[in-house]
């Protein structure tokens, strides 16, 4: 059995400082530590070089130890608001990573889609969790989700942010606002130019990312739903679909 410190991680990218881009942390400076593979395949991943399989040579073990390392380079060893995500993190041994980096001064944001629930959830210090809608694809197990919300339960802040492409999405993310009351929402038109995962400088369009972005203010409007928040994804606004940023 391997001790604490020879925990590998599998590891597709780590990046930053940038500005986290998206939901309840948008603008605070993070450098993002992206896990490789996901339970998931959702069919506008914006991240499939950290989900498919094909890239699984890209992905590289690490330790703790090596994790740090770069995040310490890329923060200048001042700590700042870690960003988890994937590929699905929660599928990774983290919280040795969370306990390490808290002993620094560092804080942890993780980002999940609900399916998979870990003890050190409740170590983080914020859990977005994003559940899928029926454009993606896949299918919610709630009882799976509910687990992750107990394993945080007392712990992290948590909010829900959910991609928003059409209206049977939007109806989805009523509903889940509807079963979760406490958790405060973030709606998320989706991108729908992914970036194919070979290319760096992949075109987006703009303009129908904005399009929908006006469509699910006024859906949010009409209703009055005044507790929704809508936001696009910041990073794709200005950099479009570029990795790494
Ligand atoms: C790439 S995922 C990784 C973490 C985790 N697997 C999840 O889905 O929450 C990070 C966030 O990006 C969102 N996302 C992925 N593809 C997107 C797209 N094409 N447009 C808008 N948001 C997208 C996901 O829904 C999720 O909230
Ligand atoms: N700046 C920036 N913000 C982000 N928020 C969520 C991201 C992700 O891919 O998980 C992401 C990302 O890749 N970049
Ligand atoms: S769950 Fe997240 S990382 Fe996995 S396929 Fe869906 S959007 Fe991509
Ligand atoms: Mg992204």
């Amino acid at each position: 059995m391997s001790g604490a410190r020879e925990t590998q991680i599998r590891v597709s990218e780590i990046f930053g400082p940038t500005i986290q881009g998206e939901g309840i942390l948008i603008g605070l400076p993070t450098v993002f530590v992206r896990t490789g593979g996901c339970d998931y395949r959702c069919s506008w991943c914006d991240s499939l070089h950290a989900v498919d399989n094909a890239y699984r040579e890209q992905w590289v073990p690490m330790t703790v130890d090596g994790i740090w390392a770069e995040v310490t380079r890329l923060s200048g060893g001042k700590p700042l608001m870690v960003s988890l995500s994937g590929g699905n993190p929660a599928i990774q041994p983290l919280g040795g990573l969370i306990a390490h980096g808290h002993e620094r001064g560092y804080s942890f944001a993780l980002e999940t889609q609900g399916s998979v629930a870990k003890e050190w959830f409740a170590d983080l210090d914020v859990l977005v969790l994003s559940p899928k809608p029926p454009s993606s694809g896949m299918a919610t197990d709630f009882d799976a989700f509910e687990n992750c919300l107990g394993m945080a339960a007392d712990g992290p802040e948590i909010a829900l942010k959910i991609v928003v492409f059409d209206d049977r999405d939007y109806a989805y993310a009523r509903e889940a606002a509807t079963r979760y009351p406490d958790l405060p929402v973030y709606l998320q038109p989706g991108n729908h130019t992914p970036p194919p995962p070979d290319d760096d400088d992949a075109r987006v369009d703009i303009d129908g990312i904005m399009d929908r972005m006006l469509w699910l203010v006024d859906k949010v409007t009409e209703d009055r739903w005044f507790e929704a928040r809508v936001l696009p994804q910041l990073h794709v606004l200005l950099w479009g679909n570029k990795r790494g940023v």
